[in-house]
C-alpha cells in the first residue's frame, strides 16, 4: 500500500503543490494556529505537501518553528529551525538540525504531522513506516494536524490500523 501511495503521490505532486496553499489558509484560521506559539513541522521531500510556506508564514506571525531529528532505536526529537544553511542531510536524504540536548523540546504547542494517507472517517494515517511520529504521539500531549491534499485522502482506512498507531486530532482538507 505504502509503495502504491508513493507512485500516486509522485503523479500527483504538481497538483499537491498547488493544493499546499489552500491547506496552508485552512490551517492558518484554526484556533490550534493562531494559539500556537511554537510549531513542528518537516522538510517536505517532492511528494509531500510542501512546508516552506508553512515556515515562512509561522516565522511571520512570531511563532517558534521546530524540525524532526531522527534518533537511533527510532526516536525522534524537535529541535528550533532557524537557518537553512544549519541543517544536515541524513542518510534518509533528509536535511534535520544538529542535535543539542539543550535545546530539544518535544512538546511544540502545535505538531503538523506529515504522512502518506490520511483516512477521513477516523483521522488514522499511514507514513513512511519509520513508526517515528507513532512513538512521539504515544508521548504528546498537545495539539495534531495534518495538511491532506487529494492525492493523500481516503473516506475510510483501507489498510490494517495496529494498536500503537495514533489518530491526528485535526484533517485540513481540500474542497
Ligand atoms: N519530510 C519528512 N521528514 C520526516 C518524516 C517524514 O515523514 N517526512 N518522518 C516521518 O516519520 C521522519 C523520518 N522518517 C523516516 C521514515 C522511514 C524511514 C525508513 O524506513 N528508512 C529505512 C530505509 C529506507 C528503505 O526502506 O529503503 C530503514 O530505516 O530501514 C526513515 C525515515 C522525520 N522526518
Ligand atoms: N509507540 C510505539 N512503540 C513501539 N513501537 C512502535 C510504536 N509505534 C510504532 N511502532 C513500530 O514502528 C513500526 C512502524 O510503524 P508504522 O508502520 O505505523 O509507521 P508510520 O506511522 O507509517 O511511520 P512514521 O510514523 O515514521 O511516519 C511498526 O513496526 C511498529 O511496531
Amino acid at each position: 500500500m505504502r509503495q502504491q501511495q508513493i507512485q500516486k503521490l509522485k503523479t500527483n505532486q504538481a497538483k499537491t503543490k498547488v493544493e499546499a496553499a489552500k491547506l496552508l489558509q485552512k490551517l492558518m484560521a484554526t484556533t490550534e494556529w493562531q494559539n500556537a506559539k511554537s510549531i513542528a513541522t518537516t522538510v517536505s521531500s517532492p511528494i509531500e505537501v510542501p512546508t516552506p510556506i508553512i515556515v515562512e508564514a509561522a516565522r511571520k506571525e512570531g511563532k517558534k518553528v521546530y524540525l524532526p531529528k531522527t534518533m537511533p532505536h527510532r526516536q525522534m526529537v524537535f529541535l528550533p529551525f532557524n537557518s537553512r544553511e544549519d541543517l544536515i542531510t541524513s542518510k534518509f536524504g533528509i536535511p534535520e538540525p544538529a542535535y543539542d540536548e539543550t535545546l530539544v523540546n518535544q512538546e511544540p504547542d502545535l505538531v503538523i504531522v506529515p504522512g502518506l494517507a490520511f483516512a477521513e472517517d477516523s483521522n488514522y494515517r499511514v507514513g513512511f513506516g519509520g513508526g517515528y511520529y507513532d512513538r512521539f504521539l504515544a508521548q504528546y500531549s498537545g495539539s495534531t494536524v495534518a495538511l491532506v491534499p487529494s492525492a493523500m485522502r481516503f473516506a475510510t482506512a483501507d489498510w490494517e490500523i495496529e494498536d500503537y498507531d495514533v489518530k491526528i486530532q485535526k484533517l485540513i482538507l481540500v474542497d
